[in-house]
């Protein structure tokens, strides 16, 4: 038997995901084909898979996998390409949806040019589990938790390229602190309100960019007198504006959506 699953690949700055709409093309077994679809020599290539489908409460919903199979409760980034996917794929004509997802419903407000999405703010409700770590001698640095959902550890350093993440990005993910692991991400100051941030993301590794990550990072330099309440982030794939809204006390993050190119996977199954 033969079954074909059309997807769209998508990056939100750089940040790229397989996206499939699951009314038309469900997926039983999503962690492993997160793996197997997420290899760059043997697969499609790309940091996860993110699922679209139905919901009572929002919109749409969205399920995102990390490219080693595990789920995560929200995706920054992901949430802004969903927008663009369900609106250009004609699945809405509002420009104000709501989403569905583990860690809430999110509210995209999409930027349209003509009939393209190019940039979409999401509403990402409120940082959580704010606290600092010292990691005394173990590290010659402090880090700020933050939850966006899904848990972030943001390090300021003076000089980000003296960093290797490749290294320390793991070990911290995989730290005993971290029973759940931690995304991670190590950022610079580098002008008024603007921050240079590099990311290792739980269950994928180094990334172009984490949207959520992004807010951790703008949460954790207005929280440790860094930066004001509206920042640009910028990552290695991208800059994305956060702002934390005082009066409501969410946070708004506003970004590129990017489609790569659209496919199909045939799957070849024994009858
Ligand atoms: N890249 C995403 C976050 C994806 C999930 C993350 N790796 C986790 O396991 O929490 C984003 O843009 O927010």
């Amino acid at each position: 038997m033969t079954t074909i699953i059309k997807f769209t690949k998508m990056h939100g700055a750089g940040n790229d995901y397989i996206y499939v709409d699951t009314t038309r093309y469900p997926i039983a077994d999503p962690e492993k084909k997160a793996i197997e679809w997420s290899k760059f020599h043997t697969g499609i290539g790309s940091d996860g898979l993110i699922l679209i489908g139905v919901s009572d409460k929002a919109d749409f919903s969205m399920r995102i996998f990390n490219a080693d199979g595990s789920e995560a409760m929200m995706c920054g980034n992901g949430s802004r390409c969903v927008g663009k996917y369900v609106y250009e794929y004609g699945l809405t004509d509002k420009t104000e949806i709501t989403l569905d997802t583990l860690s809430g419903i999110k509210i995209l407000k999409l930027q349209v040019e003509g009939k393209t999405v190019n940039t979409v703010t999401v509403d990402m409700g409120s940082p959580q589990e704010t606290g600092e770590i010292d990691w005394r001698k173990k590290y010659p640095f402090q880090s700020t938790k933050v939850s966006m959902g899904n848990p972030h550890l943001v390090t300021f350093v003076d000089d980000i390229t003296r960093i290797n993440l490749p290294e320390i990005g793991p070990e911290l993910e995989n730290h005993p602190l971290f029973p759940d692991r931690t995304n991670v991400e190590f950022a610079q100051i580098v002008g008024k309100d603007t921050i240079r941030m590099r990311v290792w993301e739980r269950g994928s590794g180094i990334t172009q960019a984490c949207g959520t990550g992004a807010c951790a990072t703008a949460v954790a330099a207005f929280i440790n007198g860094l930066a004001g309440r509206k920042s640009d982030v910028i990552m290695d794939g991208g800059t994305v504006t956060i702002e934390w809204d005082e009066t409501s006390g969410h946070i708004l993050m506003t970004g590129p959506a990017t489609k790569v190119f659209d496919g199909e996977i045939v799957e070849e199954m024994e009858s």
